[in-house]
C-alpha cells in the first residue's frame, strides 16, 4: 500500500507494501472529537438512519466486486486555517454584540473543520458517489485522497496514486487546446509518443470542434474546458480517479459518454469517486455512496438506500 502523505507543496508518496488492514488500524489515532449538532444526522436519525458517530451507521456493505482495497482513509481529519478579514467592527458594545474588534494589522485565524474523522474501504472496481449539502466537506475529503492537502490527524492509504479532476484542474489558459492535450497527456505520466497516439481519440472524446484545438483555453466556455479536462484524464486508465463535480458541467451527449467512460475505469479494476449534486449522476455511475455532513460520514451504503436516506432527511 502508499501512504498518501502531504505538504503545502504536494503529496509524498510512502511505500508501505505488505501492510494489511489490522496493522494500519493500530495506527490510527483514539478516539474521535466531540461534535456539534448535525441537523442532517438528527434528521437522518428520525428516518431511522443513524444519528450521531459512526456506531449506527453501515460502514461496509458489500455492493462492488470486493477483493482487493485500493483506498483506505483511516480516522481522516482535515482543518483549515482561515484569516479574518474585512472592516473592523468599532463602538463600545461591540464584542458583547459578537463582532470581532479587530486590531488594525493583526489577522486572527480560526480553524474550520472541514473532515472530522471520516473512515472507509474503497475497493478495485468500486464507483462511490460522495453527496452532501454545500460546504459538508465532499472536495476536502477528495483532495486529501489525492495528497492535495494535509491531514490533521489519520491517514489516507492508497494502492496507486490518486489522480484528481477537477472542474478547476490545473491546465494552461493561454495555451492553445491542442498543446494543453499533450500538456496534460504528460502530466498524467504518458510519454509523447503516447499523447500522440491518443491525441484523435481525446479530442473526439471531447467533442469540440476542431477550430477550438487551435484557440487558447482562457477562450473556451466553463463547459468547454471541463469536456477537454475529462476527456485527457479519461484518456489513460486510473486505479484511483477522483471526479469533482466535473461531469454537472457538459451537456447532456457529453454526460452520457463520460458515464460510460467511468463505467469502463471501473470494469478495468479501477476505483472512481464522484462528487456530484446531481443525483442522478451518482445512481448511474456509482455502486456505492457515501453521504457526508459537517465533515462527519453519515452513512455508506448502496446507492438506492443512501441516496433515499439523503433525499429524505435533505428534501433534495
Ligand atoms: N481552501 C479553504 N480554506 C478555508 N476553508 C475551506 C477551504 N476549502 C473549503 N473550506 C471550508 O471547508 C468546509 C468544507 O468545504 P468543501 O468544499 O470540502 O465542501 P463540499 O461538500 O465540497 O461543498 P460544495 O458541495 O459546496 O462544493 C466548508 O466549511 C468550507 O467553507
Amino acid at each position: 500500500m502508499t501512504e498518501q502523505t502531504s505538504s503545502q507543496n504536494g503529496s509524498v508518496a510512502t511505500d508501505r507494501s505488505g501492510e494489511d488492514l489490522e496493522t494500519i488500524g493500530q495506527d490510527a489515532p483514539p478516539a474521535e472529537e466531540k461534535a456539534a449538532p448535525k441537523p442532517a444526522a438528527k434528521k437522518a436519525a428520525k428516518k431511522g438512519v443513524g444519528p450521531t458517530g459512526l456506531k449506527k451507521i453501515k460502514t461496509r456493505v458489500p455492493v462492488g466486486p470486493r477483493e482487493r482495497p485500493t483506498v483506505i482513509v483511516d480516522n481522516l481529519h482535515v482543518t483549515y486555517k482561515v484569516y479574518a478579514t474585512g472592516k473592523r467592527a468599532t463602538g463600545r458594545n461591540a464584542e458583547k454584540k459578537g463582532l470581532l474588534a479587530r486590531t488594525p494589522g493583526v489577522r486572527r485565524a480560526h480553524e474550520v473543520q472541514a473532515v472530522r474523522g471520516i473512515s472507509f474501504t474503497a475497493y478495485e472496481g468500486d464507483a462511490i458517489g460522495l453527496v452532501g449539502t454545500n460546504g459538508s466537506g465532499k472536495s476536502t475529503l477528495c483532495q486529501a485522497i489525492a495528497g492535495l492537502v494535509p491531514a490533521k490527524r489519520g491517514a489516507v492509504y492508497s494502492e496507486a496514486n490518486p489522480t484528481m479532476l477537477g472542474v478547476g484542474a490545473a491546465l494552461m489558459n493561454d495555451l492553445s487546446g491542442e498543446r494543453n492535450v499533450i500538456l496534460g497527456g504528460l502530466a498524467l505520466g504518458m510519454s509523447l509518443d503516447e499523447v500522440k497516439s491518443k491525441y484523435q481519440d481525446i479530442v473526439d472524446f471531447s467533442g469540440l470542434k476542431p477550430e477550438f484545438l487551435d484557440y487558447p483555453m482562457r477562450t473556451y466556455s466553463q463547459g468547454m474546458g471541463a469536456r477537454l479536462r475529462f476527456s485527457i484524464a479519461a484518456s489513460v486508465s486510473h486505479q484511483v480517479l477522483l471526479i469533482d463535480e466535473a461531469l454537472s458541467v457538459g451537456d447532456r451527449l457529453f454526460g452520457q459518454r463520460s458515464e460510460e467512460r467511468i463505467r469502463e475505469l471501473r470494469e478495468s479494476a479501477g476505483t472512481v469517486f464522484v462528487v456530484s449534486h446531481a443525483l442522478p449522476t451518482i445512481t448511474k455511475t456509482c455502486n456505492r455512496v457515501l453521504w457526508i455532513d459537517q465533515g462527519k460520514l453519515i452513512m455508506d451504503g448502496g446507492v438506492d438506500e443512501v441516496i433515499e436516506a439523503y433525499t429524505e432527511a435533505e428534501g433534495a
